[in-house]
């Protein structure tokens, strides 16, 4: 693994080769694979063919920027880290190096629920960046809001419930390879750390795995969530509430009624419902209900600048990247680094050869679909 010079490894597809050289075969399938027949993750990646983006010239890009406000906080680029779960299963360091590496270069890091270091842990590794906090809701309220407030205590500054995991899907490659990252010791941090867990769930304090396990496992989705418990949860913070993983237009005029503060256009990177509409596809359905009523986060499938540019011309306003840096955390902090400094690097010259000077000014006049 040291041989590897980071430095040279410049083609996007020879980091997830890389990946799967060095990773055990569970834990590479477990970050690559979608459910099903993979057909959404795959479509979510070969989507951006589809369309084309029109450049415009003679527009002294000289000074062209890649920042872009967030609620009044200025962030250096329009790019976020995905909220990826279980990271211990792809490097010991984990989370610690991912939100180290993002925060190094200003891009806000998502914390994870299933985080395999605590919210308060990862927070000190990022000190700089804004930072939120994904919640899987879990079957117990008082827990919710426990995480929430362990949140909100640690400088989170947005809450990102994610909605489209009623149940785990199905994903075949795990379930052929019996890999499941909680066996791994992975994912477990914040119900350890909490004390509403231990006081309700683990009173006689075990410290044993399996049993810890067939405590956790139950309580990671929650089946009953509906829109009025959003807008509980709404009363039970003062950070912005954000929805991820809507799909349907339909969706984006519930999330407006409730009173949330952004959507996230996703399909968790066609790792639940196989089948489901990629990401791309769905975005400008969305972005007609809610461009310029709350910022539209996407993610699925973004690979390089010009994906990102295509994303921003569809309407979202900022995107994030899920396995991408997962494929670079294979070689700790310096390869999710090197992964998101590439990326950016990317966009720059990109946003440029466009012909815009700031992230806002992309829109739907600069891309056509293909015929
Ligand atoms: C290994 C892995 C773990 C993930 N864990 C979570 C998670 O804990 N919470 C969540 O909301 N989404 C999770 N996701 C979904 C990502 O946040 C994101 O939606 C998806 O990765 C975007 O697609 P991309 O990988 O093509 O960038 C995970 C994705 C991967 C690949
Ligand atoms: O892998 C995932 O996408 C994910 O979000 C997850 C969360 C909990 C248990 C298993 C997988």
């Amino acid at each position: 693994m040291g041989s590897v010079d980071l430095s040279t490894l410049k083609v996007v597809e020879e980091w997830e080769r890389k990946a799967k050289e060095i990773l055990p075969k569970g834990a590479y399938d477990y970050v690559n694979s979608g459910s099903g027949k993979e057909e959404t993750s795959t479509k979510n990646v070969q989507v951006f063919s589809k369309w084309s983006l029109v450049p415009r010239m003679l527009r002294n890009v000289k000074t062209s920027s890649l920042a872009t406000k967030l609620w009044g906080v200025t962030l250096a680029t329009p790019v976020m880290l995905a909220p990826v779960g279980f990271q211990t299963v792809i490097h010991p360091s984990g989370e610690l190096a991912a939100a180290k590496a993002s925060d190094k270069l200003g891009i806000p890091y998502i914390t994870s629920t299933v985080s395999s270091y605590n919210i308060e842990a990862i927070a000190l590794a990022a000190p700089t960046t804004p930072k939120f906090f994904q919640l899987y809701w879990p079957g117990d309220d008082e827990i919710a809001v426990s995480f929430v407030r362990r949140a909100e205590q640690s400088g989170y500054t947005a809450i990102v419930l994610t909605v489209d995991t009623s149940v785990i899907g199905y994903r075949e490659r795990d379930l052929q390879n019996q890999y499941f990252p909680l066996r791994q010791g992975a994912g477990m941090a914040n119900y350890l750390s909490d004390p509403i867990f231990q006081k309700k769930y683990n009173a006689e304090g075990s410290n044993e795995q399996t049993e810890l396990i067939g405590k956790i496992a139950p309580l990671i989705f929650n089946q009953t969530l509906t829109w009025e418990k959003v807008a509980w949860l709404k009363t039970k913070t003062s950070l912005p509430v954000i929805i991820k993983g809507i799909l349907h237009p339909a969706d984006a005029k519930l999330a407006k009624a409730y009173g949330v503060d952004g959507v996230v256009v996703s399909n968790h990177g066609g790792r639940q419902l196989d089948g489901a509409i990629s990401s791309l596809e769905a975005l400008p359905a969305i972005a007609k209900e809610l461009k310029g009523e709350m910022p539209i986060f996407f993610d699925g499938g973004i690979r390089r600048g010009s994906d990102i540019i295509k994303a921003l011309a569809l309407g979202a306003d900022f995107v994030c990247v899920g396995r991408l840096y997962a494929y670079g955390l294979a070689f700790g902090v310096e390869g999710v680094y090197t992964v998101l400094k590439n990326l950016i690097s990317d966009l720059d010259v990109s946003l440029a050869l466009t012909g815009v000077t700031s992230i806002s000014e992309v829109d739907d006049t600069i891309i056509v679909k293909n015929t």
